[in-house]
């Protein structure tokens, strides 16, 4: 099985196309795990298949590290986006890619002095979900959770959770780099207030259009960007008054920046790079090793 490795700020993920042909029948949570394992598979934070849609003009699934179906991945969408421009699928550079949680659409941004390169991916990432049941959690489905305390094991954090199409909790903190993020991460991931688990986020404002942001994914761990999780930290900011809306925030990731922007019409827009790490080719061992159980 041919594959493409492509990352977005360095959240990398491993890509087939299943445009022409599908993987019928086969256990998808299974082969994200072996493909995303380092020692013995290929190496990355997940899986995305690039799939026929009719809802959309295309259909992206991601899978993260430990098998588990993302609704929306916003680094996979871009990598997704030019994955299909630069090899001919959409002869326009805007099109609309289906996801579990979102049909978003994409607009690939032309390098202005050679047109067939992909600069950067500008993505309208949909409405940010604020009641607890989108995301879910648990507590009144239609309230919201804007800088609630939350005790997790003893330790009282003020948290705002929301649904970028998949669900984010969102801590302010004096600095991203000495929050213990790999001990409290997975604590919070895991916490039975969500019962499809969360992306953790933590987030210090540095001034009115920048922000620095590192992210303890849901099902992948500690990653170098998450691009949903970027869109969720400026509407949490804008929703504790520590950013105005309606101005193109700079998000610092440890991957790279991302800048994104909550509209007036309440979208969330993103915009970024998206680079190919490799292609190549499955080992038929592997797959048959796969394939078999
Ligand atoms: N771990 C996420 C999916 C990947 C999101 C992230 N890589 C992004 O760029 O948005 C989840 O299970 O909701």
């Amino acid at each position: 099985m041919l594959f493409t490795k492509m990352h977005g700020l360095g959240n990398k993920y491993v890509f087939f196309n299943l445009l022409n042909n599908p993987l019928d029948n086969h256990d998808l949570s299974e082969l994200a795990r072996s493909v995303s394992d380092v020692n013995y598979g290929i190496g990355s934070d997940g899986m995305i298949l690039i799939c026929p849609s009719d809802k959309a003009d295309f259909r992206m699934r991601i899978f993260n590290a430990d098998g588990s179906e993302g609704k929306n991945c916003g680094n996979g969408l871009r990598c997704t986006a030019k994955y299909l421009y630069d090899n001919g699928y959409s002869e326009s550079s805007q099109f609309t890619i289906e996801t579990l949680g979102e049909i978003v659409e994409v607009e690939v941004e032309l390098e202005t002095n050679h047109k067939s390169t992909v600069r950067s991916v500008k993505v309208d990432m949909g409405e940010p979900k604020l009641q607890k049941a989108d995301l879910p959690m648990e507590g009144d489905p239609f309230s919201s959770t804007i800088n609630e305390p939350v005790i997790i094991e003893n330790q009282e954090f003020h948290m705002t959770c929301l649904s970028m199409g998949n669900p984010h909790a969102i801590l302010f903190v004096d600095d991203v780099k000495k929050f213990p993020l790999e001990r409290w991460g997975p604590k919070i991931e895991h916490a039975t207030l969500f019962p499809e688990r969360v992306n953790v986020g933590i987030v210090h404002v540095l001034n009115e259009q920048e922000i620095d942001y590192r992210v303890w994914e849901r099902g992948s761990g500690l990653t170098m960007a998450c691009g949903t999780g970027a869109c969720a930290a400026v509407v949490a900011a804008a929703l504790n008054n520590r950013l105005k809306r309606e101005l193109p925030i700079t998000v610092h990731l440890p991957g790279g920046d991302l800048t994104i922007l909550w509209d007036a019409n309440n979208h969330v827009w993103k915009s970024g790079p998206a680079e190919y790490i490799c292609h190549g080719e499955l080992a038929i061992e592997t797959c048959q090793t796969l394939f078999s159980r």
